[in-house]
């Protein structure tokens, strides 16, 4: 844990209440009669990288799926509360749930890129928002997405070839500047790394650093150094509660609730 609480306190602190991108108010969770998450009300900010920790289980994929609608594709879910995105209602029944995916991007745990080419898919998901005028206009946005993923110079002289030939890493910098590619305010990432090695973790680690400030970032993480390297702000969850919130160098040196400490300690988890 030494280790840990180095980290979290060399990581740079957030600003002074940010203004929120994103706010969820009392939002709870049922899959079926099963509730995962309960009464949860958290602020997400564009300036801050915010990380969800807690033990196996205790709904922070959940959560974080409610921040762009994913839990609709899962029949028995059911979502109270109230999400907004700058001050919009994401639950709205006027609310497009596919420009809201585009606003609110998502990278999961495996890398799943489409089955073709690296330079399609970057360039499909403007394609399909109408953010390209021609050729020359998507070559630059794919190019623009590649170099802010940080993936360009390892694959610009095969753009044409399978996305699915990279290495895992490199799956996951294509899945991350897919979602760059349209344009996002928020990017929601959930566990990036826990399919990826150390060298390839730490370039998304990186990354994650680059992007700070640009996107609104959320990340799920098992991790909890993972957690102090590239969060300003960290949400602890147990059994469907958000315990704490607050500056991730406060949560891991200084935590207020026991149930905090306990888990950052490994007492359980
Ligand atoms: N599709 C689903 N249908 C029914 N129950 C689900 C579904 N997805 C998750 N759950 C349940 O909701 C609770 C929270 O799960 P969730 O995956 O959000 O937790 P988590 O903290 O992300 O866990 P992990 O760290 O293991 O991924 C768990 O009890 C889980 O079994």
């Amino acid at each position: 844990m030494t280790d840990t609480i180095e980290r979290a306190t060399t990581a740079p602190t957030a600003p002074a209440a940010p203004a929120a991108k994103m706010t969820a108010r009392g939002v709870s969770v049922f899959y079926g009669d099963k509730k995962a998450i309960d009464d949860v009300s958290i602020d997400v900010s564009q300036e801050n990288v915010t990380a969800f920790i807690g033990p196996s289980g205790c709904g922070k994929s959940t959560f974080l799926r409610t921040l762009n609608r994913m839990n609709d594709t899962i029949p028995s879910a059911r979502v109270e509360g109230r999400i907004e995105l700058e001050g919009e209602n994401i639950y709205a029944s006027s609310m497009d749930v596919v420009q809201l995916r585009a606003r609110v991007g998502m990278v999961f745990q495996k890398p799943n890129p489409f089955p073709k080419s690296i330079y399609e898919n970057v360039a499909y998901g403007p394609r399909i928002h109408g953010l390209a005028s021609g050729k020359a206009d998507m070559d630059v946005i794919v190019e623009k997405s590649l170099r802010k993923a940080g993936l360009w110079d390892e694959v610009k002289d095969r753009l044409q070839d399978s996305g699915t030939a990279l290495s895992g890493g490199q799956q996951q910098r294509l899945c991350i500047a897919r979602a760059i590619a349209v344009d996002p305010e928020v990017i929601l990432m959930d566990e990036p790394c826990s399919a990826l090695d150390p060298i390839a973790t730490a370039k998304i680690e990186e990354l994650i650093h680059e992007l700070r400030g640009r996107f609104a970032i959320v990340i799920v993480t098992h991790n909890m150094q993972q957690a102090a390297r590239v969060s300003q702000r960290t949400a602890f969850f147990h059994l469907g509660n958000l315990v704490e919130y607050g500056e991730t160098s406060e949560i891991f040196t200084n935590p207020r609730e026991t149930r905090t400490k306990d888990y950052i300690t490994g007492r359980y988890g």
